[in-house]
């Protein structure tokens, strides 16, 4: 059993809460409950003392007179029901009372009328300004809590992210700031409850007291009835256990549906987190654009459908298929049958039994017939309101676990980041960047082979270098290490002889330009496109045009229907729709839809050059890095993209001014580098001149005398 100790950190406790009861079983699928244990409440008590202050202060500070009248509208809104039931219950008592004493009169109703009336709309006026106050407080922590979020998913770079652990983390802290899409708003969010709504325990607990209140004097109204204060609590707890009877006979038929969240809307069990997630993936398979040519081809349908419904029936309960292939199962189905039945018939024993206090209360009232009602009413609802408090109880524990995430979350430091005693200013080199690479090795995370293994090479400032060699040898994995896209697990990267390791990442990256290989498409307009290569100049049309000019891609831009402005249609590629950075106005969704146009390959790499160019000739830009950019070109296109580098990246006085990198399958444009790695299993296994290299006559001359 894990008990929390001082030196561990917010991340440390959430994962101990993860942790399943018993030794064999697996690790708890994100999001779900943690079960009710003395470690796990534990584990919930650190969690609350270190990040509940900070929370609540924060929330807190929004707006203190309006939370501080939240929190005294919902201890007052408790008591309504109560109050609702005895002022009912009072009129129901005077006209019988009126009737059988021959004083009645259709003034007088008309009087009691008119005061349950005038309740009614002061109950409906405070409620509704409590609604409009917990609104806006609501509204402002949801605000607040969501920038939070996106404030740190920003800060996050690629080797945190696949940590899969952290992964979980950032998921169960998403559901944290879900759990406040819905607050306030009748219910609980996606079945979460969020710290906001803890206040509805307040008015519940307000409302359970105002209940036993009301249910206390109606036992005992009349001392004159001769009746004992013994007699009359045994006669509330008699009621109350022959309603309360009928819910743990429920629950003892099925306890899973009173732990868990009723709109069923998250995982419980790794089984149904697995079938959550396969639903999920059969379901965006069948709903996305960018796989539907490939769905179609390899006749995809049913298979999709199959998955789909398997998963979603399972996670529906209808999995009947389960439940026949086994005798044993279809014996426990007849089991559970005849038992939903005895339950049936027991809440039907149970009703006739209620009454039996029910005449109690009648006889020592006098018989009045609105005490009878409001005691019913009264028992009722306090025990739908004792129910309702578990529940809550239930989610608040789970609620703050995630609270847990959500504050560990927030802590996570990006990965590539330097420790501030270590880090150290990028200091531009005036002939470009200067790299030296020692024995750098690379794993992805899950896997088991080396990317990159033992890489060294050197490149002086300014010069430019070809990376060559087979599918899968590791081009592209270095290229993102020396955009410090991905670390490195041993070895060293020296960037103008400072390990690289020492820079800010952000500030390194404002001296790269670079195309990726796999590089994005948004669903966007074109200038939106190439203006992403340098946000401060996004609304610059100017340089956006020169970016285009550059690439070569003027031709097809004059092309477009709209042309800067043309939508370009991704075919679904980007799941949502890139929104509009330049505050546009081009609100009209059916005018722009319009104006969507598709791009064939090669238009659209002239589009990811025009993005790396809109920044790659700026003074402070020292490394230019291509990962097979003209792999979709013409030749006569290639050509002019490489001139177009090689004017980038010296002044016109000739001297080079910035480093270039470019990867390429074509090796007739490996003559212009200065130097050529050829690499191989995820190293480097040859480096030098094209003419070096040729002369030595190993895998790179045979790869070379292939392809031209
Ligand atoms: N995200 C990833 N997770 C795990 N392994 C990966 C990942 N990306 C690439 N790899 C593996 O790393 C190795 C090198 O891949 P990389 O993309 O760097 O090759 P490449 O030389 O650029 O190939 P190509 O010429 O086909 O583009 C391959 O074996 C590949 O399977």
């Amino acid at each position: 059993m894990h008990l929390p100790d001082p030196k561990d950190t917010l991340y440390d406790i959430w994962l101990a809460s993860r942790s399943p009861n018993a030794p064999n079983r697996v690790q708890l699928a994100p999001g779900a409950q943690r079960p009710l244990t003395i470690a796990k409440l534990s584990l919930a008590g650190q969690i609350i003392a270190r990040c509940g202050p900070g929370f609540f202060t924060l929330v807190w500070g929004l707006h203190p007179i309006r939370t501080l009248i939240m929190l005294a509208l919902n201890v007052a809104r408790g008591a309504f029901p109560a109050l609702r039931g005895y002022s009912q219950a009072l009129i129901i008592n005077e006209v019988q009372s009126s009737i059988s004493s021959g004083s009645f009169t259709w003034s007088h109703l008309l009087y009691l009328l008119g005061t349950e009336f005038s309740r009614m709309v002061l109950e409906t006026a405070i409620d509704s300004f409590a609604t409009l106050n917990e609104n806006l407080v609501y509204g402002s922590a949801r605000f607040l809590i969501e920038y939070r979020q996106m404030e740190q998913q920003l800060r996050l770079d690629v080797p945190t992210l696949s940590d899969p652990t952290t992964r979980d983390l950032l998921h169960e802290s998403d559901l944290f700031v879900r759990s406040f899409a819905q607050a306030g708003i009748g219910g609980f969010g996606f079945g979460l409850l969020s710290p906001l709504d803890f206040v509805r325990v307040l008015t519940l607990l307000s409302e359970l007291a105002s209940h036993v209140f009301v249910l206390s004097s109606l036992t005992a109204a009349t001392p004159s009835s001769g009746t004992s204060r013994t007699t009359q609590l045994y006669i509330l707890a008699f009621s109350l256990i022959t309603f309360i009877l009928p819910h743990i006979v429920a629950w003892l038929r099925c306890p899973d549906s009173f732990n868990r969240y009723d709109d069923g809307g998250l995982p419980y069990t790794p089984q149904e987190a697995r079938n959550a997630e396969r639903q999920e993936k059969m379901r965006n398979l069948a709903h996305s654009d960018p796989y539907r040519p490939e769905v179609l081809v390899w006749g995809l349908g049913p298979w999709i459908l199959q998955g789909w419904s398997k998963a979603r029936r399972a996670m529906l309960g209808l999995d009947s298929e389960h439940r026949g292939t086994s005798n044993f199962i279809g014996q426990m189905d007849l089991v559970s049958s005849v038992l939903a039945q005895i339950n049936f018939n027991f809440a039907d024993l149970m009703m006739v039994v209620q009454n039996i206090p029910l005449m109690l209360v009648l006889q020592q009232s006098s018989g009045a017939l609105g005490s009878l009602a409001l005691y019913r009413n009264s028992v009722q609802q306090l025990v739908f309101t004792i129910r309702q408090l578990f529940t809550t109880t239930r989610m608040g524990l789970q609620s703050i676990f995630l609270m847990g995430a959500f504050c560990a979350a927030m802590e996570i430091e990006p990965l590539l980041a330097p420790k501030e005693d270590d880090l150290v200013q990028y200091v531009s080199h005036e002939r470009g960047m200067k790299i030296e690479a020692r024995n750098l090795c690379y794993t992805y995370p899950g896997s088991k082979q080396p990317s990159l293994s033992n890489v060294n090479f050197k490149l002086e400032a300014g010069e430019r270098l070809a990376i060559v060699g087979h599918n899968g040898s590791g081009k592209s994995t270095l290229a993102k290490v020396l955009l410090r896209i991905l670390d490195f697990d041993s070895g060293e990267l020296l960037v103008n002889d400072v390990s690289v390791r020492h820079y800010n990442p952000h500030d390194f990256h404002n001296h790269v330009s670079t195309v990726f290989q796999g590089f994005s498409k948004f669903n966007s307009t074109l200038a939106e496109n190439v203006g992403i290569g340098f946000v401060d100049k996004l609304k610059n049309t100017k340089a956006i045009e020169h970016a285009v000019k550059l690439a070569g891609a003027t031709r097809i831009v004059e092309s477009l229907p709209r042309g800067l402005k043309t939508r370009l249609d991704t075919a679904g590629a980007d799941p949502f729709t890139f929104p509009s950075l330049n505050g546009s106005t081009e609100n009209d969704t059916w005018a722009s839809s319009r104006s969507h146009q598709g791009l064939s390959g090669g238009e659209w790499q002239h589009i990811a050059l025009s993005r790396a160019f809109m920044r790659a000739h700026r003074p402070e830009v020292d490394l230019l890095v291509f990962d097979e950019p003209t792999s979709s070109l013409d030749a006569h296109a290639q050509n002019r993209i490489f001139d177009t580098i090689d004017d980038i990246s010296r002044r016109p006085s000739g001297d080079r001014t910035k480093s270039v990198i470019f990867i390429t399958h074509r090796l007739s444009t490996v003559r212009r580098a200065d130097k050529v790695a050829f690499m191989e299993n995820g190293t480097i296994v040859e480096f030098g001149t094209h003419q070096e290299l040729m002369r030595r006559n190993g895998p790179y001359a045979a790869l070379y005398r292939a392809s031209v």
